[in-house]
């Protein structure tokens, strides 16, 4: 059974054979609001992946539909070459929302030792609070807990047992920075051993630090994809900053440099993103100006995610 709307009979997985993930140009709405437009993408087993996306760009509705947690419009989502739901009835997938509540009137190790007991190949509940760096709470009720107290054990119930894929919606939302360190250590084992770990964020420098792959998207659709250096070579734009010598700088000559995607600023310091950065470079010095302290690097993934996304915004809107 394909994950889509009408619940057809079982299609083959044709098209990734050996994905952990396969989702076939799969659509899915509400109402007006196409969420996700048909939508093509496979993960491979021991992948790293990163789905990043400005707000409302289809990532959790993505999630949503490669967990079976709604039905697609068209298209197919397979995981491991079943439905999405024969995977998870299989012990296959762990998650970690955002939605849902914990269940509240039950301490950390009662919800973890349920979540054990439900797995089919569970781990020692010991092991999957020591894990998640719950041990030390694992007495306090759940109702009691921080938001990044919360967030950890929503992650040992992600991990309470042996699974092959492993999806995080924004994990580390709430978290410090210690506690993110620790999470991410622990995924980086997990990939280690061999599991496929999907994750979506708003923290660029999570995915650049820990993705082997990025896939953006934008209106429900993919944008980019690749690593995190592909992606950023795609975006293709350079930063240029110098500070001006104290001599009059002409502003409307400044904005008029050719090949300019961005332009900032501050006082003397002048920060521009550039098409072409040796060209730009050259008309600053056509200015008759004398840039101090040049710098001219290639763009951080967070430039190269907005450069990609804000083009497609004004392709969109032309
Ligand atoms: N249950 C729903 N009913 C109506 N519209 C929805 C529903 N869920 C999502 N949407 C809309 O679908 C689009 C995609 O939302 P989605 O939550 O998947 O994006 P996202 O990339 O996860 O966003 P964010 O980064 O803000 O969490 C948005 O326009 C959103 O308003």
């Amino acid at each position: 059974m394909t994950t889509t709307a009408t619940h057809t009979a079982a299609a083959p997985d044709t098209g990734h054979p050996g994905a952990v993930v396969s989702f076939e140009n799969v659509t899915k709405s509400y109402g007006a609001v196409r969420a996700v437009d048909g939508l093509s993408f496979a993960l491979h087993p021991g992948e790293t992946v990163a789905l990043l996306g400005p707000n409302g760009a289809g990532k959790s509705s993505t999630l949503d539909l490669l967990l079976g947690l709604r039905p697609a419009d068209s298209g197919s989502v397979r995981l491991f070459g079943t439905t999405p739901r024969e995977a998870i009835a299989a012990g296959r997938v762990g998650a970690m929302l955002q939605t849902g509540g914990l269940m509240e009137d039950v301490s950390v190790r009662e919800l973890v030792t349920l979540a054990c007991a439900l797995h089919p190949r569970p781990y020692p509940v010991d092991e999957v609070l020591s894990r998640a760096g719950v041990a030390e709470i694992a007495g306090r009720m759940v109702n009691k807990l921080s938001g990044g107290q919360e967030q950890r054990v929503r992650f040992a119930l992600a991990t309470a047992g042996h699974n092959d894929l492993i999806v995080l919606d924004e994990p580390t939302t709430g978290m410090d920075v210690t506690s993110r360190q620790a999470f991410w250590a622990t995924m980086r084992e997990q990939a280690a051993a061999g599991r496929t770990v999907l994750f979506a964020t708003h923290y660029l420098e999570e995915a650049d630090a820990i993705a082997d792959r990025v896939i953006v998207l934008n209106r429900g659709r993919v944008l980019a994809d690749g690593t995190a250096a592909e992606i950023k070579a795609k975006a293709g734009a350079r930063r240029i900053a110098f500070d001006l010598d104290g001599s009059c700088a002409d502003e409307t000559a400044l904005r008029g440099l050719p090949h300019l995607t961005g332009y900032e600023r501050h006082g003397d310091t002048v920060k521009l993103q550039s098409s072409d950065a040796d060209a730009t470079v050259h008309a600053v010095y056509a200015l008759g100006l004398y840039p101090r302290n040049l710098e001219v690097a290639g763009l951080g993934l967070e430039q190269a995610f907005i450069a990609l996304t804000e083009a497609e915004e004004a392709d969109a809107s032309c």
